[in-house]
């Protein structure tokens, strides 16, 4: 079997060497060319894969590594009788890190204490689930909006619009859907992004087309008040500049990447390819990935508690050092070719990044002793809720 896979999937060899021979591209140039004798197709997100692609190819199984499957015809595929697989919440938590980065960094800016403003999650799925399950342990106000879950007579969701009415930030997390009732592309259009609160919050960690992104540079040209956060871009790896100097926090692209968010999407499909091939799936993330967790950092317990978190969730992930090399690459870039260049280097070129459940957080008082007392409790209770696992009472003494 011949397998044709992304050479951005970390780990393809160790899971797929057994199964068959695997050729490695950049996923923008894997094109119908390249999978002439090609049974299976691996591909990240840059890859579009429609049927004519493969037409005349004997590839019968095309699965993505990704959350989203916007680049994939699967209704022509499934129509081919091409089997498609994707890996669902492979990197949502990665996301919801990325989100809580985001909001940390923007209280700063503006003095506000994002605790105590309204967040509006649109899309409650795999990615806005966990952040609002997160969000709602920290005791943040939170409002929902998801039509599709609506309809199916689940409570607790508002509509968009009065979402955008009273919400003070607003987290995207919808499926890119260009057609049907609950179409997503330019979901946010200039008669929307005119209409969000004064001084909202706005963070598209979705796909870049969930929000017109002329009418958002239109819009920022004429309100200095609002702070937008962008992970996606219509037209990437083409970013439009102008834009991106409008946004508080610009990133390309990487708001899932954490290292065990890829991985568990590289198994995730590994174990779907067995399943479609009748194969037991003998080989497991748990036994193929780094075990090793990112240290122990220690903190004072008798600190508030919000404190606490912020210092551990900068040390996990701070949004700021991939702001800071996505601004820098933009203004070195002479041109559109090395700007989409440049955009897709600092993907394949992402630093190590680990999610909070790798981080030991030991809490212990100034003397050194294993902390005590109801503001420990608190930096416990809220350390958990912020995903970190691993924190507890720390001795110092031994
Ligand atoms: N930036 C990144 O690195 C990154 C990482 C992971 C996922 N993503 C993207 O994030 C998005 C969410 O991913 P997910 O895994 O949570 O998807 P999901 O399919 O699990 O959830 C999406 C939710 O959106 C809802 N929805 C659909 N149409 C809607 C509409 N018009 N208005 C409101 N809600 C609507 C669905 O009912 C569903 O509950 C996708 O676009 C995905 O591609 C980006
Ligand atoms: O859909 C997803 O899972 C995410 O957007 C993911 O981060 C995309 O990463 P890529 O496939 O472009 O490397």
């Amino acid at each position: 079997m011949h397998i044709v896979a992304d050479e951005n999937i970390p780990l393809v060899d160790a899971f797929f060497s057994d199964l068959g021979r695997i050729t490695r591209l950049p996923g923008r140039r894997i094109d119908g060319h390249a999978l002439q004798d090609a049974d299976v197709l691996l591909v990240r997100s840059v890859t579009p894969v429609a049927a004519a692609t493969l037409a005349g190819t004997p590839v019968r199984f095309v699965g993505t590594c990704t959350i989203g499957t916007d680049h994939l015809d699967l209704a022509g595929l499934a129509a081919a009788g091409i089997k498609t697989a994707s890996a669902p919440g492979c990197n949502a938590r990665g996301v919801v890190e990325y989100v809580l980065s985001c909001l940390l960094v923007l209280s700063e800016r503006t003095g506000r204490d994002w605790r105590k403003l309204t967040v509006g999650v649109v899309g409650v799925g795999e990615v806005g689930g966990r952040l609002v399950a997160t969000l709602e342990a920290l005791d943040v106000h939170v409002l929902r909006c998801d039509p599709p879950r609506a309809e199916q007579a689940e409570q607790g969701f508002v509509s968009l619009d009065e979402l955008i009415d009273q919400a003070d930030v607003i987290s995207l997390h919808v499926p890119l859907e260009v057609t049907g009732r609950h179409a997503t592309r330019h979901l946010l259009d200039t008669a929307r992004l005119d209409r969000l609160r004064p001084g909202a919050w706005l963070i598209n960690s979705s796909r870049g087309p969930v929000v017109d992104n002329l009418a958002l540079r239109q819009v920022l040209e004429a309100r200095g008040d609002l702070q937008v956060v962008l992970d996606v871009w219509e037209h990437e790896p083409d970013v439009d500049i102008d834009l991106a100097v409008r946004c508080v926090l610009a990133t390309p692209h990487i708001a899932g990447y954490s290292l065990d968010g890829k991985l568990r999407g590289t198994e995730q499909i590994y174990r779907e390819l067995c399943s479609f091939l009748g194969r037991s799936a003998d080989k497991t993330l748990a036994e193929l990935s780094p075990s090793q967790g990112v240290g122990t950092l220690l903190l004072d317990s008798a600190t508030p508690p919000e404190w606490v978190v912020a210092k551990a969730l900068r040390y996990v992930y701070d949004v700021r050092d991939d702001d800071a090399r996505f601004r820098s690459m933009l203004v070195a870039a002479t041109g559109v070719t090395q700007r989409k260049e440049g955009f897709d280097r600092l993907r394949k070129e992402y630093p190590l990044r680990r999610e909070c459940q790798w981080l030991a957080v030991g809490l212990a008082d100034a003397d050194g002793q294993p902390g005590t007392g109801t503001r420990t409790g608190q930096c416990e209770r809220m350390l958990k809720a912020a995903g970190f696992s691993g924190a507890r009472r720390h001795d110092l003494r031994g």
